[in-house]
């Protein structure tokens, strides 16, 4: 095996086990923040850019459709899906308000918020979160590097510990998968 692919699968290995030791607490804090959003009515709300557009979209269909478990459909929508609307607000109020239109348009107050961004800083999910959090939503951020400013918007903020962007969203699907379980286990 080139030695390469050893030190990503070596740098993946403990990037996990250092977020295990990290976030342990607030994965925990998070999960039952989500449990609670799922049993009392209200939606889950996720967003991102490129690879995170990706993983807010897997996770919505986790909660809409299934993971693991039968159970009832749970109210969860990815903001990257509905090319209308996002070249509509792209178009007309620009791309930074892509995500905070569409919170403003569907959240209701107690709705949790997911934002994704490696850096923390992606302005169209910063200003989402923002948004949301003025109509009284529950905001997650799932980042990395040293959080951005998603420190200063976000009620938990997981920070993976890593600078490096694929190793940031490695962490956050695995994150996403320990949420959905809980979320299973509880309904
Ligand atoms: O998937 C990857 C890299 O692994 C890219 O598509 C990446 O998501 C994009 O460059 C994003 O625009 C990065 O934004 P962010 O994570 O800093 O918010
Ligand atoms: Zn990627």
């Amino acid at each position: 095996m080139p030695q390469d692919i050893k030190d990503i699968f070596d740098n993946h290995i403990n990037v996990a086990k250092n977020t295990f030791e990290n976030l342990k607490k607030d994965i925990e804090q998070t999960c039952s923040l989500i449990v609670k959003c799922s049993t009392s009515g209200k939606k889950i709300i996720l967003f991102g850019n490129g690879g995170s557009a990706a993983d807010a979209q897997h996770i919505a269909a986790e909660f809409i459709g299934r993971f693991v478990k039968e159970r009832r459909s749970l109210p969860a929508i990815a903001l990257t899906t509905d090319t209308s609307a996002l070249t509509a607000i792209s178009n007309d109020y620009g791309y930074d308000r892509v995500f905070e239109r569409q919170v403003l348009g569907l959240a209701v107050a107690g709705d949790v918020l997911i934002g994704l961004s490696t850096s923390g800083n992606s302005p169209n999910v910063i200003n989402a979160l923002v948004a949301g959090k003025a109509i009284g939503c529950i905001t997650i951020g799932l980042s990395g590097r040293d959080g951005g400013q998603m420190n200063s918007c976000c009620d938990v903020n997981l920070i993976v510990p890593s600078d490096i962007t694929a190793r940031v969203q490695e962490m956050h699907i695995l994150i996403g998968h320990i949420i959905c379980g809980a979320v299973d286990d509880a309904i």
